[in-house]
């Protein structure tokens, strides 16, 4: 499998099509999508035109057929499904939409996840077992997590806390590629504005590519690049 390369994109899409079965036209169409380390793109467009498919797919969890992903200059299409699973673990930071937290483990330990999952992530933490403990801590203090809140399991949080925690988990160990799914839909619009701030921070603190999903059109100024999804058009009222 080939390595990280740096230099080039971190994300490249090409000539990229998906249709689920049973549906009667494609739902994605992109001709071509380039993401370099440190870019920040907004993939925007109203429910169901297809944003958490093209994420999916830019993830390795969906098969492009046409098309090619590319994460780092390796193709999706080229891995069996354990070699695909340890690249996402290794090179993505993920937040889902419902952050997926582990509800009874601490905040700390929901953060350090991926450094167990992927020896590469740790190591990125710098040398040293305490590393990855000492890098959440600072990730947590910078998405402004009081610490008294660290010992505490995910599930005695806010919602607004634990987007900061599941922001934490995605950045941990500098992965290349910071994929987020409308993680700031449950937010009231301060902490939506401080939220954002923290993330476009820290990612561009470890120049990870940010591809960030949302239908809501007050984020589009954080982003320098916005690609706007089209849904099917709808049957009109009464045919
Ligand atoms: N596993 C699946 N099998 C078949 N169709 C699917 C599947 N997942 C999604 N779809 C369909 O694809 C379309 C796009 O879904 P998707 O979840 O990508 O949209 P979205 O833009 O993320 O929507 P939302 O903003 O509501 O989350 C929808 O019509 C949906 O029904």
């Amino acid at each position: 499998m080939s390595e990280t390369q740096p230099s080039g994109p971190v994300l490249a899409v090409q000539g990229l099509r998906h249709r689920w079965p049973g549906a009667d036209q494609d739902l994605i169409d992109l001709p071509a999508l380039r993401l370099a380390a440190g870019d920040r793109l907004l993939l925007r467009g109203d429910s169901g035109s297809g944003k958490t498919t093209l994420l999916s797919l830019a993830a390795g969890v969906l098969p492009a057929a046409p098309g090619c992903v590319k994460l780092l200059g390796q193709d999706w299409a080229g891995l069996s499904a354990g070699a695909r699973d340890r690249r996402r673990a290794d090179h993505i930071g993920y937040i889902f939409q419902r952050l997926n937290l582990l509800p009874y483990l601490s905040v700390i330990e929901n953060v350090l996840l991926p450094c167990r999952f992927s020896a590469r992530r740790a190591a990125r933490c710098g040398p040293g077992r305490e590393a990855p403990r000492a890098e959440a801590e600072a990730l947590l203090r910078r998405l402004d997590l009081d610490p008294a809140l660290w010992a505490r399991p995910a599930a005695r949080l806010s919602v607004g806390q634990q987007q900061r925690v599941a922001a934490a988990r995605a950045l941990i160990g500098r992965p290349e590629l910071v994929i987020a799914d409308e993680p700031t839909s449950a937010l009231d619009e301060r902490r939506r504005d401080l939220f954002m701030a923290l993330l476009i921070g820290v990612c561009e603190a470890a120049q990870a590519a940010l591809l960030f999903v949302s239908h809501d059109p007050r984020l589009a100024p954080h982003f320098p690049r916005v690609l706007d999804l089209q849904a099917a058009a709808l049957p009109e009222a009464g045919a």
